[in-house]
């Protein structure tokens, strides 16, 4: 079967850039939404989903991991971390009169990446959330006549026809965006085209009740055995206030002995433990052809 390999897209966003550096010529599906996305890798439509999980900036992706959560035949098979420079671009009629523009559009992780500039530099400007940067982009670009501008990477200016006006706009220069790759089973995805820099293992906890002490049993069943975890968020269940899933990162591949073991504790303690996948993760260098402006 020909695979093909869905992103949120249209062309010009940041999960565009991650797919490019993952995969080579093999078919490449655009979606409006994260969750429209992961459906189609359950319904078989496609076989692979790429999406955003994480920003150094603004974390968690909220809509990526509770959708991951609920739909539960998707595994994390790869992770590619790509760094982020967000740029205000206008359409070429408008670049003179770039700082009078009267709407701002892009995707609500790249606004909020950017509040300082947008602070600043356009004040009481109303920014309007899109469906990603690159449909931000698309939109300006589809509008010449209204003066408004997109914030944006510089793919999708070449994508859609638009002006930098201002580069790098986001607030703190190490802005990075952690990019999973999921299917339907628990395949291997290795990148012959980016370094591997480590192993992590993504479970889902939830507690079994709300007692003293449950948070600290829970991570003391990794600490005594010396298991790192890189990341720990709460997430609401979604079934009444207080009520929360767990999602932590152990820097290391799923093993024989230690993760399984500290999985077996907690089930012993009432936990339910998911595994969401045992990954390779690379980083994207941004230097290259593909993120220079
Ligand atoms: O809109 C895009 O370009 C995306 O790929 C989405 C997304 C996100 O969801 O955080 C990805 C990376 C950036 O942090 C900003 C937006």
């Amino acid at each position: 079967m020909k695979e093909i390999i869905g992103y949120l897209g249209p062309k010009g966003t940041f999960t565009k850039i991650a797919v490019d550096s993952m995969f080579n010529g093999e078919e490449k599906q655009g979606f409006s939404s994260i969750p429209a996305c992961m459906d189609a890798v359950m319904n078989g439509e496609i076989t692979y989903a790429v999406l955003p999980l994480e920003n150094t900036i603004e974390g968690t992706v909220n809509v990526t991991l509770d959708y991951l959560i609920q739909a539960k035949e998707l595994n994390i098979i790869s992770e590619v971390i790509v760094p982020i420079r967000q740029h205000l671009m206008v359409h070429p009629d408008n670049v003179e009169s770039w700082s009078e523009v009267e709407g701002v559009y892009s995707h609500s992780h790249a606004i909020a990446q950017c509040h300082s500039f947008l602070r600043n530099e356009l004040v009481n400007v109303p920014t309007h959330s899109m469906t990603s940067t690159g449909a931000a982009a698309e939109f300006v670009s589809g509008n010449p006549d209204q003066h408004i501008a997109a914030i944006a990477n510089h793919l999708a200016a070449k994508e859609y026809g638009l002006s930098i006006v201002k580069k790098d706009i986001h607030d703190f220069q190490n802005n990075h965006t952690r990019f999973v790759v999921l299917h339907k089973d628990n395949v291997k995805l290795a990148s012959n085209k980016l370094e591997e820099k480590g192993y992590k293992t993504s479970v889902t906890i939830s507690l079994p009740s709300d007692r003293p002490g449950s948070l600290h049993q829970v991570l003391s069943a990794f600490a005594w055995r010396d298991l790192n975890l890189s990341k720990i968020e709460s997430r609401p269940r979604k079934t009444g206030l207080g009520n929360y899933y767990f999602m932590i990162d152990i820097e290391q591949k799923m093993d024989d002995v230690l993760i399984p073991n500290a999985i077996k504790e907690l089930e012993s303690l009432g936990c339910t433990v998911r595994v969401l996948g045992s990954y390779p993760y690379y980083l994207h260098s941004g230097n290259g052809v593909t993120l220079a402006v």
